[in-house]
């Protein structure tokens, strides 16, 4: 068994980032354009109907790149988040662990998770802002950012770094608890997977793939309700929502009923698979490649 080491973990958790977002972007460019349709008035027709509809819509009106559209904001934000990411969740374990070799019950792996969830706020939030602008801007009428960067400029200008960080609350509501979730199933599933006698190092790519893409599905199983919320109230005009979230969910509940609050899981799931299996197997390559180039790391 090799010992903790926060450095190998920000490095695969780093390379985990970036298998995450090009393998889900596309379904995460229409999750946020089905998340922040108008509500409709009567006699009007959706934008898009579904899933499907988003989808082909966007490579009618816009080709692959509309898909695409954002993608140099989460890249750029996603991979130093995904190494705090698992960072701090090495970290939760660690301040846990009585011993290097202490293995650590299910309810302190949630407690580590959720202390990466707090961590990567800091990076997540203003990213998030950024990339649901950027991913909605098609709808909005005539393109307002020239890129992710003048984006954040233009925010900064209006409303300084209260205007990047908008959504910070809803971000913590929603990562705080998925990413307890999301480290505490990936954990049990890959235990439960090793058989007797071996140890998780030895397990192949398919079982790391099967509980990395679970561990995705368990992340946004809990997530959903709050990322509805938390992309409303980041693409919404200024002064919209003047109390934040809680302003975005007595609106969505009134006007449109607590199922609102799933609006985007199709895409949602579909990505949440494979996209969760590639970050997790990455990690555990690079893991692997960690250990065997610097043991004392
Ligand atoms: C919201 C989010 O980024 O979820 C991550 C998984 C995914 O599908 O992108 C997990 N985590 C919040 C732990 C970074």
């Amino acid at each position: 068994m090799n010992k903790p080491s926060p450095i190998k973990d920000f490095i695969s958790g780093g390379i985990g980032g970036m298998a995450i977002v090009s393998s889900g972007h596309p379904l995460d460019t229409i999750k946020v354009r089905l998340q922040t349709q108008p509500k409709l008035k009567p006699g009007e027709k959706p934008k898009y109907s579904g899933t499907l509809d988003c989808f082909k819509t966007t490579i009618r009106n816009e080709g692959l790149r509309g898909l695409y559209k954002g993608m140099a904001a989460p890249l750029i934000g996603v991979t130093p988040m995904f190494a705090v990411c698992f960072f701090g969740f090495g970290i939760g374990k660690k301040l846990q662990m009585k011993s290097e070799n202490d293995s650590l019950n299910s309810f302190q792996i949630f407690n580590a998770g959720m202390l990466s969830g707090l961590l990567t706020t800091g990076i997540m939030a203003p990213g998030e802002r950024i990339k649901c602008l950027m991913q909605i801007q098609s709808d909005s009428g005539s393109a307002k950012y020239a890129g992710p960067l003048d984006c954040a400029k233009q925010l900064y200008r209006e409303s300084g770094i209260r205007g990047i960080y908008k959504g910070t609350c809803a971000t913590l509501l929603r990562d705080v608890p998925a990413t307890g979730a999301y480290f505490t199933s990936y954990e049990l599933l890959l235990n439960t997977l090793t058989p007797e006698g071996k140890s998780r190092s030895d397990l192949g790519p398919f079982r790391v793939l099967f509980a990395g893409g679970m561990a995705g599905v368990f992340n946004w199983m809990v997530a959903l309700p709050a990322d509805t919320l938390k992309s409303r109230l980041q693409t919404a005009p200024e002064g919209k929502y003047p109390r934040g979230v809680r302003d975005v969910f007595r609106e969505l509940i009134r006007e449109e009923g607590v199922g609102a609050l799933y609006k985007g899981i199709t895409p949602v799931m579909l990505r949440a698979f494979p996209a969760n299996a590639a970050c997790f197997l990455a990690v555990e390559i690079t893991m692997k490649i960690l250990n065997w180039i610097a043991p004392n790391l």
